[in-house]
Protein backbone atom coordinates (compact mmCIF):
# COMPACT_ATOMS: atom_id res chain seq x y z
CA UNK A 1 0.00 0.00 0.00
CA UNK A 2 2.93 1.97 1.34
CA UNK A 3 4.60 1.83 -2.54
CA UNK A 4 2.16 4.19 -4.82
CA UNK A 5 1.86 6.33 -2.55
CA UNK A 6 5.88 7.31 -2.49
CA UNK A 7 5.68 6.70 -5.84
CA UNK A 8 3.61 9.81 -5.78
CA UNK A 9 5.62 11.86 -3.59
CA UNK A 10 8.91 11.85 -5.87
CA UNK A 11 7.29 13.20 -9.02
CA UNK A 12 5.23 15.68 -6.45
CA UNK A 13 8.16 16.86 -4.81
CA UNK A 14 9.89 17.33 -7.65
CA UNK A 15 7.22 19.40 -8.95
CA UNK A 16 7.28 21.88 -5.67
CA UNK A 17 11.03 21.69 -6.10
CA UNK A 18 11.13 23.01 -9.89
CA UNK A 19 8.88 25.48 -8.85
CA UNK A 20 9.99 27.41 -6.13
CA UNK A 21 13.44 27.35 -8.00
CA UNK A 22 11.94 29.04 -10.40
CA UNK A 23 10.16 31.76 -8.52
CA UNK A 24 13.90 32.48 -6.72
CA UNK A 25 15.28 32.42 -9.56
CA UNK A 26 12.85 34.94 -11.41
CA UNK A 27 13.06 37.25 -8.18
CA UNK A 28 16.32 36.96 -7.54
CA UNK A 29 17.62 37.25 -11.30
CA UNK A 30 15.96 40.67 -11.72
CA UNK A 31 17.57 40.84 -14.92
CA UNK A 32 15.73 44.53 -15.28
CA UNK A 33 16.84 45.29 -11.82
CA UNK A 34 13.03 46.30 -10.83
CA UNK A 35 12.82 44.33 -7.51
CA UNK A 36 13.31 47.75 -6.16
CA UNK A 37 10.31 48.65 -6.80
CA UNK A 38 6.98 48.14 -4.52
CA UNK A 39 3.98 46.54 -5.67
CA UNK A 40 1.91 43.34 -4.94
CA UNK A 41 3.81 40.28 -3.57
CA UNK A 42 3.19 37.89 -6.61
CA UNK A 43 4.36 40.28 -8.84
CA UNK A 44 8.14 40.64 -7.76
CA UNK A 45 8.36 36.68 -9.10
CA UNK A 46 5.71 35.57 -11.21
CA UNK A 47 3.22 36.91 -13.75
CA UNK A 48 0.67 35.54 -11.61
CA UNK A 49 -0.39 38.93 -10.38
CA UNK A 50 -1.50 40.57 -13.86
CA UNK A 51 -2.75 37.42 -14.68
CA UNK A 52 -5.44 37.46 -12.28
CA UNK A 53 -6.31 41.24 -12.52
CA UNK A 54 -6.51 40.42 -16.21
CA UNK A 55 -9.02 37.87 -16.06
CA UNK A 56 -11.07 39.45 -12.89
CA UNK A 57 -12.40 42.12 -15.99
CA UNK A 58 -11.24 45.02 -14.16
CA UNK A 59 -7.36 45.00 -14.86
CA UNK A 60 -7.75 48.75 -15.08
CA UNK A 61 -8.95 49.17 -11.35
CA UNK A 62 -7.43 47.22 -9.54
CA UNK A 63 -3.75 48.69 -11.01
CA UNK A 64 -5.12 52.12 -10.21
CA UNK A 65 -5.87 50.69 -6.60
CA UNK A 66 -2.31 49.22 -6.75
CA UNK A 67 -1.10 52.49 -7.40
CA UNK A 68 -3.05 54.22 -4.65
CA UNK A 69 -1.56 51.66 -2.11
CA UNK A 70 2.20 51.30 -3.42
CA UNK A 71 2.79 54.87 -4.81
CA UNK A 72 3.28 56.35 -8.03
CA UNK A 73 6.56 53.69 -9.42
CA UNK A 74 4.75 50.37 -9.44
CA UNK A 75 6.30 46.56 -10.48
CA UNK A 76 3.27 44.82 -12.11
CA UNK A 77 4.92 41.86 -13.48
CA UNK A 78 8.70 40.55 -13.22
CA UNK A 79 9.30 42.30 -16.79
CA UNK A 80 7.39 45.28 -16.52
CA UNK A 81 6.49 48.78 -14.40
CA UNK A 82 3.78 51.02 -14.18
CA UNK A 83 3.90 54.99 -13.43
CA UNK A 84 1.00 56.91 -12.63
CA UNK A 85 2.56 60.44 -13.67
CA UNK A 86 1.13 62.09 -16.34
CA UNK A 87 4.15 63.38 -17.29
CA UNK A 88 5.53 60.01 -17.81
CA UNK A 89 3.08 59.39 -21.03
CA UNK A 90 4.44 61.33 -23.79
CA UNK A 91 7.63 60.38 -22.35
CA UNK A 92 7.45 56.51 -22.98
CA UNK A 93 4.93 56.78 -26.05
CA UNK A 94 7.34 58.58 -27.97
CA UNK A 95 9.68 55.12 -27.84
CA UNK A 96 10.43 52.94 -30.85
CA UNK A 97 8.71 49.81 -29.84
CA UNK A 98 5.77 48.61 -28.66
CA UNK A 99 6.46 45.76 -26.17
CA UNK A 100 6.32 42.31 -26.57
CA UNK A 101 7.13 40.62 -23.69
CA UNK A 102 3.97 39.26 -22.22
CA UNK A 103 2.02 41.66 -23.97
CA UNK A 104 -0.72 42.02 -26.42
CA UNK A 105 0.92 42.62 -29.76
CA UNK A 106 2.53 39.72 -29.63
CA UNK A 107 -0.77 37.66 -29.23
CA UNK A 108 -3.01 39.08 -31.74
CA UNK A 109 -3.79 37.30 -35.01
CA UNK A 110 -5.37 34.53 -35.58
CA UNK A 111 -4.30 34.52 -39.22
CA UNK A 112 -0.63 35.03 -38.60
CA UNK A 113 -0.33 38.29 -40.33
CA UNK A 114 1.24 41.87 -38.30
CA UNK A 115 -1.55 44.39 -38.72
CA UNK A 116 -0.90 48.03 -38.10
CA UNK A 117 -1.88 47.50 -34.21
CA UNK A 118 0.42 44.35 -33.97
CA UNK A 119 3.20 45.59 -35.79
CA UNK A 120 6.17 46.32 -33.02
CA UNK A 121 8.72 48.17 -34.00
CA UNK A 122 8.61 51.80 -35.31
CA UNK A 123 10.42 52.11 -38.27
CA UNK A 124 7.70 49.09 -40.00
CA UNK A 125 4.84 50.60 -37.99
CA UNK A 126 5.58 53.61 -39.57
CA UNK A 127 5.39 52.44 -43.20
CA UNK A 128 2.30 50.46 -42.83
CA UNK A 129 0.98 53.65 -41.08
CA UNK A 130 2.41 56.00 -43.64
CA UNK A 131 -0.99 54.96 -46.21
CA UNK A 132 -3.64 54.12 -44.15
CA UNK A 133 -3.36 57.22 -42.31
CA UNK A 134 -4.14 59.45 -44.76
CA UNK A 135 -7.67 57.41 -45.02
CA UNK A 136 -8.22 58.94 -41.80
CA UNK A 137 -8.27 62.31 -42.02
CA UNK A 138 -9.83 65.32 -40.55
CA UNK A 139 -11.53 66.03 -44.00
CA UNK A 140 -12.59 62.28 -44.46
CA UNK A 141 -14.18 62.04 -41.04
CA UNK A 142 -16.39 64.86 -41.91
CA UNK A 143 -17.14 64.15 -45.25
CA UNK A 144 -18.22 60.96 -43.73
CA UNK A 145 -20.75 62.47 -41.18
CA UNK A 146 -23.98 62.62 -43.60
CA UNK A 147 -23.78 58.66 -43.74
CA UNK A 148 -23.25 58.54 -39.60
CA UNK A 149 -26.37 60.90 -39.84
CA UNK A 150 -28.33 58.17 -41.85
CA UNK A 151 -27.40 55.47 -39.59
CA UNK A 152 -28.38 57.66 -36.84
CA UNK A 153 -31.94 58.07 -38.25
CA UNK A 154 -32.15 54.90 -38.78
CA UNK A 155 -32.08 53.50 -35.01
CA UNK A 156 -33.46 56.12 -33.73
CA UNK A 157 -36.81 55.74 -36.30
CA UNK A 158 -36.56 52.43 -35.23
CA UNK A 159 -36.61 53.08 -30.97
CA UNK A 160 -39.62 55.71 -32.13
CA UNK A 161 -41.69 52.89 -33.29
CA UNK A 162 -40.70 50.50 -30.32
CA UNK A 163 -40.35 52.30 -27.38
CA UNK A 164 -42.10 55.61 -27.80
CA UNK A 165 -45.84 54.41 -26.88
CA UNK A 166 -47.26 57.81 -25.32
CA UNK A 167 -45.85 61.36 -25.41
CA UNK A 168 -45.71 61.23 -21.36
CA UNK A 169 -43.94 58.55 -19.54
CA UNK A 170 -40.37 56.55 -20.34
CA UNK A 171 -39.99 53.37 -21.91
CA UNK A 172 -37.58 51.42 -20.46
CA UNK A 173 -34.69 49.22 -22.14
CA UNK A 174 -31.37 47.96 -22.55
CA UNK A 175 -30.11 50.33 -25.33
CA UNK A 176 -26.55 48.62 -25.53
CA UNK A 177 -27.34 45.76 -27.81
CA UNK A 178 -28.94 48.31 -29.93
CA UNK A 179 -25.76 50.47 -29.74
CA UNK A 180 -23.72 46.95 -31.03
CA UNK A 181 -25.69 46.97 -33.72
CA UNK A 182 -25.35 50.91 -34.22
CA UNK A 183 -21.68 50.60 -34.07
CA UNK A 184 -21.77 47.36 -36.73
CA UNK A 185 -23.35 48.94 -39.31
CA UNK A 186 -21.72 52.36 -38.91
CA UNK A 187 -18.20 50.94 -39.49
CA UNK A 188 -19.44 48.42 -42.49
CA UNK A 189 -20.38 51.51 -44.01
CA UNK A 190 -17.13 53.17 -43.40
CA UNK A 191 -14.73 49.91 -44.43
CA UNK A 192 -16.92 48.23 -47.23
CA UNK A 193 -19.86 51.36 -48.39
CA UNK A 194 -22.73 49.74 -46.85
CA UNK A 195 -23.47 49.07 -43.63
CA UNK A 196 -24.54 45.22 -42.22
CA UNK A 197 -28.26 46.16 -42.25
CA UNK A 198 -28.22 45.39 -38.50
CA UNK A 199 -30.13 48.23 -37.13
CA UNK A 200 -32.74 47.33 -39.91
CA UNK A 201 -33.05 43.71 -39.23
CA UNK A 202 -32.69 43.83 -35.46
CA UNK A 203 -30.08 41.05 -35.71
CA UNK A 204 -26.22 41.51 -36.05
CA UNK A 205 -26.27 38.36 -38.12
CA UNK A 206 -23.56 38.09 -40.76
CA UNK A 207 -22.47 35.59 -43.60
CA UNK A 208 -19.35 33.30 -43.01
CA UNK A 209 -17.92 31.82 -45.72
CA UNK A 210 -17.49 27.49 -44.31
CA UNK A 211 -13.92 27.23 -45.57
CA UNK A 212 -11.51 29.04 -43.55
CA UNK A 213 -9.09 29.16 -45.99
CA UNK A 214 -10.53 31.36 -48.26
CA UNK A 215 -9.72 34.38 -47.14
CA UNK A 216 -5.82 34.05 -48.43
CA UNK A 217 -7.53 33.30 -52.05
CA UNK A 218 -8.40 37.00 -52.87
CA UNK A 219 -7.16 36.45 -55.80
CA UNK A 220 -10.35 34.36 -56.44
CA UNK A 221 -12.61 37.18 -55.35
CA UNK A 222 -15.07 36.61 -58.69
CA UNK A 223 -15.72 33.10 -56.84
CA UNK A 224 -17.16 34.81 -53.86
CA UNK A 225 -21.13 34.11 -54.89
CA UNK A 226 -20.20 30.41 -55.21
CA UNK A 227 -18.78 29.97 -51.53
CA UNK A 228 -20.70 28.01 -49.54
CA UNK A 229 -21.61 30.39 -46.17
CA UNK A 230 -22.69 29.75 -42.80
CA UNK A 231 -24.99 32.79 -40.60
CA UNK A 232 -23.40 33.48 -37.37
CA UNK A 233 -23.62 36.00 -34.48
CA UNK A 234 -21.09 38.83 -35.57
CA UNK A 235 -20.93 39.90 -31.64
CA UNK A 236 -20.06 36.11 -30.78
CA UNK A 237 -17.55 36.12 -33.17
CA UNK A 238 -15.91 39.52 -32.20
CA UNK A 239 -16.09 39.06 -28.22
CA UNK A 240 -14.82 35.30 -28.68
CA UNK A 241 -11.94 36.59 -30.75
CA UNK A 242 -10.95 39.03 -27.74
CA UNK A 243 -11.38 36.25 -25.26
CA UNK A 244 -8.40 34.49 -27.33
CA UNK A 245 -6.38 37.62 -27.56
CA UNK A 246 -6.47 39.28 -24.78
CA UNK A 247 -5.16 36.52 -21.83
CA UNK A 248 -3.15 35.25 -24.76
CA UNK A 249 -1.46 38.50 -24.39
CA UNK A 250 -1.05 38.54 -20.33
CA UNK A 251 0.93 35.40 -20.52
CA UNK A 252 4.55 35.34 -21.27
CA UNK A 253 5.04 34.07 -24.63
CA UNK A 254 6.79 30.61 -23.58
CA UNK A 255 3.38 29.96 -22.10
CA UNK A 256 1.49 31.05 -25.52
CA UNK A 257 1.06 27.43 -27.39
CA UNK A 258 -0.84 26.14 -23.88
CA UNK A 259 -3.17 29.02 -24.05
CA UNK A 260 -3.91 28.34 -27.31
CA UNK A 261 -4.41 24.45 -26.80
CA UNK A 262 -6.52 25.32 -23.79
CA UNK A 263 -8.73 28.17 -25.92
CA UNK A 264 -9.74 26.29 -28.74
CA UNK A 265 -12.97 27.63 -29.47
CA UNK A 266 -11.93 31.01 -29.19
CA UNK A 267 -9.18 30.29 -31.69
CA UNK A 268 -11.43 29.13 -33.93
CA UNK A 269 -13.81 31.81 -33.40
CA UNK A 270 -11.22 34.36 -34.26
CA UNK A 271 -10.33 32.47 -37.46
CA UNK A 272 -13.84 32.57 -38.40
CA UNK A 273 -13.70 36.18 -37.79
CA UNK A 274 -10.86 36.72 -40.10
CA UNK A 275 -12.50 34.26 -42.78
CA UNK A 276 -15.79 36.88 -42.72
CA UNK A 277 -13.53 40.16 -42.72
CA UNK A 278 -11.80 38.47 -46.13
CA UNK A 279 -15.30 37.27 -47.37
CA UNK A 280 -16.65 41.01 -47.11
CA UNK A 281 -13.50 42.19 -48.77
CA UNK A 282 -13.94 39.82 -51.79
CA UNK A 283 -17.21 40.40 -51.97
CA UNK A 284 -16.51 44.48 -52.20
CA UNK A 285 -14.17 43.46 -54.74
CA UNK A 286 -15.97 41.62 -56.80
CA UNK A 287 -18.42 45.17 -56.89
CA UNK A 288 -15.43 47.39 -58.25
CA UNK A 289 -11.64 45.82 -59.82
CA UNK A 290 -8.51 47.14 -57.93
CA UNK A 291 -6.86 50.18 -58.69
CA UNK A 292 -10.27 51.81 -59.78
CA UNK A 293 -11.28 55.35 -59.15
CA UNK A 294 -13.99 54.46 -56.48
CA UNK A 295 -13.52 55.86 -53.17
CA UNK A 296 -16.93 55.90 -51.61
CA UNK A 297 -15.00 53.36 -48.77
CA UNK A 298 -12.11 52.85 -47.01
CA UNK A 299 -11.23 49.75 -49.59
CA UNK A 300 -12.19 51.92 -52.56
CA UNK A 301 -9.80 55.04 -50.83
CA UNK A 302 -7.31 52.22 -50.33
CA UNK A 303 -7.05 51.19 -53.30
CA UNK A 304 -6.69 54.35 -55.02
CA UNK A 305 -4.15 55.64 -52.77
CA UNK A 306 -2.16 52.83 -53.19
CA UNK A 307 -2.05 53.14 -57.00
CA UNK A 308 -1.41 57.03 -56.93
CA UNK A 309 1.43 56.14 -54.57
CA UNK A 310 2.71 53.68 -56.82
CA UNK A 311 2.64 51.24 -53.94
CA UNK A 312 2.21 47.29 -54.26
CA UNK A 313 -1.48 46.02 -53.04
CA UNK A 314 -1.21 42.55 -51.31
CA UNK A 315 -4.51 41.78 -50.98
CA UNK A 316 -3.77 39.73 -47.23
CA UNK A 317 -2.12 42.92 -46.02
CA UNK A 318 -4.86 45.02 -46.28
CA UNK A 319 -7.38 42.33 -44.99
CA UNK A 320 -4.94 42.11 -41.34
CA UNK A 321 -5.43 45.89 -41.31
CA UNK A 322 -9.05 45.17 -41.97
CA UNK A 323 -9.74 43.15 -39.16
CA UNK A 324 -7.85 45.35 -36.68
CA UNK A 325 -10.14 48.73 -37.96
CA UNK A 326 -13.51 46.55 -38.03
CA UNK A 327 -12.98 45.78 -34.21
CA UNK A 328 -10.98 49.00 -33.32
CA UNK A 329 -13.47 51.45 -35.18
CA UNK A 330 -16.75 49.37 -33.77
CA UNK A 331 -16.06 48.56 -29.80
CA UNK A 332 -14.35 51.45 -28.89
CA UNK A 333 -17.19 54.07 -30.17
CA UNK A 334 -20.02 51.23 -28.93
CA UNK A 335 -19.04 51.47 -25.51
CA UNK A 336 -18.40 55.42 -25.77
CA UNK A 337 -21.89 55.97 -27.06
CA UNK A 338 -23.11 53.61 -24.09
CA UNK A 339 -21.15 55.52 -21.64
CA UNK A 340 -22.07 58.97 -22.81
CA UNK A 341 -25.69 57.88 -22.38
CA UNK A 342 -25.62 56.79 -18.89
CA UNK A 343 -23.23 59.80 -17.82
CA UNK A 344 -25.78 62.26 -19.32
CA UNK A 345 -28.82 60.43 -18.06
CA UNK A 346 -27.35 60.62 -14.55
CA UNK A 347 -26.56 63.78 -14.97
CA UNK A 348 -29.80 65.48 -15.49
CA UNK A 349 -28.24 68.83 -15.11
CA UNK A 350 -25.78 68.05 -18.09
CA UNK A 351 -28.59 66.85 -20.04
CA UNK A 352 -30.72 69.93 -19.71
CA UNK A 353 -27.59 71.80 -20.59
CA UNK A 354 -26.33 70.47 -24.14
CA UNK A 355 -30.29 70.09 -25.03
CA UNK A 356 -30.27 74.13 -24.48
CA UNK A 357 -27.10 74.58 -26.40
CA UNK A 358 -28.90 72.57 -29.09
CA UNK A 359 -32.05 74.34 -28.80
CA UNK A 360 -30.37 77.85 -29.14
CA UNK A 361 -28.57 76.76 -31.96
CA UNK A 362 -32.18 75.73 -33.84
CA UNK A 363 -30.85 72.26 -34.48
CA UNK A 364 -33.69 69.82 -35.37
CA UNK A 365 -32.12 66.73 -37.19
CA UNK A 366 -28.56 66.71 -37.74
CA UNK A 367 -27.77 67.00 -41.25
CA UNK A 368 -24.88 69.47 -41.43
CA UNK A 369 -22.33 68.64 -39.28
CA UNK A 370 -20.45 71.82 -39.38
CA UNK A 371 -23.27 73.09 -37.03
CA UNK A 372 -22.34 70.80 -34.31
CA UNK A 373 -18.52 70.17 -35.01
CA UNK A 374 -17.72 73.12 -32.42
CA UNK A 375 -20.35 73.31 -30.45
CA UNK A 376 -18.88 74.04 -26.70
CA UNK A 377 -20.95 72.05 -24.66
CA UNK A 378 -21.29 68.98 -26.86
CA UNK A 379 -17.46 69.35 -27.16
CA UNK A 380 -17.54 69.16 -23.39
CA UNK A 381 -19.69 66.27 -22.55
CA UNK A 382 -18.07 63.87 -24.98
CA UNK A 383 -14.58 64.48 -23.67
CA UNK A 384 -15.84 64.40 -20.60
CA UNK A 385 -16.86 60.98 -21.21
CA UNK A 386 -13.95 59.70 -22.90
CA UNK A 387 -11.75 60.87 -19.66
CA UNK A 388 -14.29 59.04 -17.29
CA UNK A 389 -15.05 55.83 -18.77
CA UNK A 390 -11.69 55.44 -21.13
CA UNK A 391 -12.63 53.04 -23.28
CA UNK A 392 -8.94 51.53 -23.46
CA UNK A 393 -7.82 52.06 -19.48
CA UNK A 394 -4.74 50.16 -19.57
CA UNK A 395 -1.27 51.06 -19.51
CA UNK A 396 -0.07 50.46 -23.34
CA UNK A 397 2.94 48.82 -22.95
CA UNK A 398 6.05 50.19 -24.17
CA UNK A 399 10.01 49.00 -24.06
CA UNK A 400 12.71 51.48 -22.75
CA UNK A 401 15.46 51.53 -25.45
CA UNK A 402 18.72 50.46 -24.47
CA UNK A 403 20.84 50.43 -22.81
CA UNK A 404 17.89 52.24 -20.49
CA UNK A 405 17.19 56.15 -18.99
CA UNK A 406 15.68 58.11 -16.20
CA UNK A 407 12.11 58.03 -16.14
CA UNK A 408 10.06 60.34 -13.40
CA UNK A 409 13.05 60.02 -10.90
CA UNK A 410 13.84 56.05 -11.54
CA UNK A 411 16.28 54.26 -13.54
CA UNK A 412 14.96 52.33 -15.48
CA UNK A 413 17.37 49.50 -17.78
CA UNK A 414 16.70 49.01 -21.87
CA UNK A 415 14.59 46.60 -22.66
CA UNK A 416 12.12 46.53 -19.35
CA UNK A 417 8.34 47.21 -20.10
CA UNK A 418 6.52 50.12 -19.07
CA UNK A 419 3.54 51.46 -19.22
CA UNK A 420 0.77 54.70 -17.48
CA UNK A 421 -2.16 53.50 -16.85
CA UNK A 422 -5.00 55.75 -19.20
CA UNK A 423 -7.52 55.36 -16.48
CA UNK A 424 -5.23 56.41 -13.88
CA UNK A 425 -3.91 60.07 -15.61
CA UNK A 426 -7.90 60.19 -16.37
CA UNK A 427 -8.66 60.67 -12.51
CA UNK A 428 -5.40 62.65 -12.02
CA UNK A 429 -6.87 65.38 -9.24
CA UNK A 430 -3.90 67.86 -10.21
CA UNK A 431 -5.05 67.47 -14.14
CA UNK A 432 -8.78 67.37 -14.00
CA UNK A 433 -9.40 69.42 -10.57
CA UNK A 434 -11.62 68.50 -7.77
CA UNK A 435 -13.30 64.96 -7.80
CA UNK A 436 -12.34 63.64 -10.89
CA UNK A 437 -14.53 60.46 -10.77
CA UNK A 438 -17.43 62.97 -11.44
CA UNK A 439 -18.86 63.41 -14.19
CA UNK A 440 -18.68 66.71 -14.53
CA UNK A 441 -18.90 68.22 -18.21
CA UNK A 442 -18.41 72.13 -17.20
CA UNK A 443 -14.37 71.36 -16.51
CA UNK A 444 -13.67 71.61 -19.99
CA UNK A 445 -15.40 74.79 -20.15
CA UNK A 446 -13.83 78.50 -19.25
CA UNK A 447 -15.59 80.98 -16.52
CA UNK A 448 -17.36 80.45 -13.29
CA UNK A 449 -13.74 80.22 -11.99
CA UNK A 450 -13.06 77.26 -14.29
CA UNK A 451 -9.65 77.25 -16.57
CA UNK A 452 -10.92 74.90 -19.14
CA UNK A 453 -8.51 71.88 -19.77
CA UNK A 454 -6.58 71.37 -22.20
CA UNK A 455 -8.13 68.72 -24.73
CA UNK A 456 -4.64 67.19 -24.80
CA UNK A 457 -4.30 66.09 -22.01
CA UNK A 458 -6.90 63.54 -22.43
CA UNK A 459 -5.02 60.22 -23.35
CA UNK A 460 -8.53 58.20 -24.37
CA UNK A 461 -6.53 57.95 -28.03
CA UNK A 462 -3.31 57.48 -26.84
CA UNK A 463 -0.51 59.64 -28.00
CA UNK A 464 2.62 59.69 -29.94
CA UNK A 465 2.92 57.71 -33.54
CA UNK A 466 1.15 55.28 -32.50
CA UNK A 467 -1.64 56.74 -31.16
CA UNK A 468 -5.39 55.91 -32.31
CA UNK A 469 -5.44 56.29 -36.23
CA UNK A 470 -9.11 56.80 -36.51
CA UNK A 471 -9.72 59.71 -33.54
CA UNK A 472 -10.43 62.22 -35.83
CA UNK A 473 -13.74 59.54 -37.04
CA UNK A 474 -14.57 58.31 -34.05
CA UNK A 475 -14.98 62.22 -32.36
CA UNK A 476 -16.98 63.04 -35.33
CA UNK A 477 -19.29 60.11 -35.13
CA UNK A 478 -19.87 60.66 -31.58
CA UNK A 479 -20.72 64.18 -32.12
CA UNK A 480 -23.60 63.23 -34.67
CA UNK A 481 -24.42 60.24 -32.31
CA UNK A 482 -25.10 62.11 -29.30
CA UNK A 483 -26.40 65.21 -30.49
CA UNK A 484 -28.75 63.15 -32.48
CA UNK A 485 -30.50 61.37 -29.73
CA UNK A 486 -30.25 64.04 -27.50
CA UNK A 487 -32.52 66.36 -29.74
CA UNK A 488 -34.87 64.40 -30.29
CA UNK A 489 -34.86 62.30 -27.01
CA UNK A 490 -35.21 62.55 -22.91
CA UNK A 491 -33.63 60.22 -21.37
CA UNK A 492 -33.39 58.40 -18.29
CA UNK A 493 -31.64 55.95 -16.09
CA UNK A 494 -33.72 53.03 -15.25
CA UNK A 495 -31.76 52.88 -11.28
CA UNK A 496 -30.04 56.21 -11.51
CA UNK A 497 -27.96 54.26 -8.15
CA UNK A 498 -26.77 51.41 -10.09
CA UNK A 499 -23.19 52.23 -11.70
CA UNK A 500 -22.46 51.34 -15.51
CA UNK A 501 -21.46 47.49 -15.34
CA UNK A 502 -18.19 47.43 -17.09
CA UNK A 503 -16.41 44.26 -18.32
CA UNK A 504 -12.39 44.99 -19.42
CA UNK A 505 -10.79 42.76 -21.68
CA UNK A 506 -8.48 44.58 -24.15
CA UNK A 507 -11.16 47.40 -24.17
CA UNK A 508 -13.74 48.03 -21.17
CA UNK A 509 -16.98 47.00 -22.08
CA UNK A 510 -20.33 48.41 -20.61
CA UNK A 511 -22.25 45.12 -20.80
CA UNK A 512 -25.56 47.05 -20.42
CA UNK A 513 -27.34 49.74 -19.74
CA UNK A 514 -31.15 50.29 -19.19
CA UNK A 515 -32.41 53.84 -20.23
CA UNK A 516 -35.90 55.00 -20.54
CA UNK A 517 -36.67 57.32 -23.50
CA UNK A 518 -39.45 60.32 -23.86
CA UNK A 519 -39.69 62.06 -27.02
CA UNK A 520 -39.16 65.71 -26.07
CA UNK A 521 -41.38 67.60 -25.24
CA UNK A 522 -39.69 71.09 -24.30
CA UNK A 523 -38.19 71.92 -28.03
CA UNK A 524 -39.41 75.45 -29.57
CA UNK A 525 -42.42 74.65 -32.29
CA UNK A 526 -40.28 76.33 -35.35
CA UNK A 527 -38.07 73.04 -33.90
CA UNK A 528 -40.76 70.52 -33.64
CA UNK A 529 -41.92 71.40 -37.24
CA UNK A 530 -38.53 70.56 -38.20
CA UNK A 531 -38.99 66.60 -37.08
CA UNK A 532 -40.12 63.85 -38.86
C1 LIG B 1 -13.79 56.45 -28.96
C2 LIG B 1 -13.25 55.73 -29.91
C3 LIG B 1 -11.84 55.20 -29.90
C4 LIG B 1 -10.94 55.11 -28.87
C5 LIG B 1 -11.11 55.52 -27.43
C6 LIG B 1 -9.73 54.52 -29.42
C7 LIG B 1 -8.58 54.28 -28.70
C8 LIG B 1 -7.40 53.82 -29.24
C9 LIG B 1 -6.15 53.69 -28.54
C10 LIG B 1 -5.93 54.04 -27.07
C11 LIG B 1 -5.23 53.22 -29.41
C12 LIG B 1 -3.74 53.00 -29.15
C13 LIG B 1 -3.44 51.55 -28.95
C14 LIG B 1 -1.97 51.31 -28.71
O1 LIG B 1 -1.13 52.19 -28.72
O2 LIG B 1 -1.69 50.15 -28.48
C15 LIG B 1 -5.89 53.02 -30.67
C16 LIG B 1 -5.28 52.53 -31.81
C17 LIG B 1 -5.95 52.30 -32.99
N1 LIG B 1 -7.24 52.65 -33.29
FE1 LIG B 1 -8.54 53.54 -32.07
N2 LIG B 1 -9.94 54.26 -30.75
C18 LIG B 1 -11.20 54.68 -31.09
C19 LIG B 1 -11.78 54.63 -32.33
C20 LIG B 1 -11.21 54.10 -33.46
C21 LIG B 1 -11.82 54.06 -34.78
C22 LIG B 1 -13.21 54.64 -35.11
C23 LIG B 1 -10.95 53.41 -35.60
C24 LIG B 1 -11.08 53.08 -37.07
C25 LIG B 1 -12.18 53.06 -37.76
C26 LIG B 1 -9.78 53.08 -34.81
C27 LIG B 1 -8.67 52.41 -35.29
C28 LIG B 1 -7.50 52.24 -34.58
C29 LIG B 1 -6.31 51.60 -35.14
C30 LIG B 1 -6.17 51.01 -36.53
C31 LIG B 1 -5.34 51.64 -34.13
C32 LIG B 1 -3.90 51.13 -34.22
C33 LIG B 1 -3.04 52.32 -34.57
C34 LIG B 1 -1.56 52.01 -34.61
O3 LIG B 1 -1.09 51.11 -33.93
O4 LIG B 1 -0.88 52.74 -35.34
N3 LIG B 1 -9.97 53.51 -33.53
N4 LIG B 1 -7.21 53.40 -30.56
Amino acid sequence: MLLPYFDLWGPGVGVVVACSLYVLVLYFYDSYGIRKYPGPFTAKFSYAWIIWVGITGRRSQKIHDAHNRYGPIIRISPCEISFSDPAVYPVIHSFNSKAAKSSFYDSFGAIGLRNVFTTRSKTDHGQKRRLLQSLFTVQVAREFTPRTSSIMTRLIDKWESRYISSKTGFIWFDCAPWITLLAFDFIGEFIFGESFGMIESGLDSVTVPNDLQFPFVIGKATDVQHCQVQTMSLTHLVSMRERYNYPLGLLPKWWRPVGRRVLRKEVQAAKTFSAFVAYRFAQRLSTTAPHSQDTRDLVGRFLHKSKVQNEEFKPESLVADLITILVAGSDTTRNSLIAALHYLAKSQNAQHDLQAELDSHMISHVTNYTDIEGLPYLNACLNETLRLYSPVGIGLPRTVPHPGMSISGAWVAGGTTVGVPIYTVHRNEALWGEHPEEFRPGRWLQGDGAQGLDADALKAFSDGPMRCIGRHLALAQLRVMIASIFIRFDVALEDPENPLHIEEWFVRKATKCRIGLRRRRALSPDISAGIH
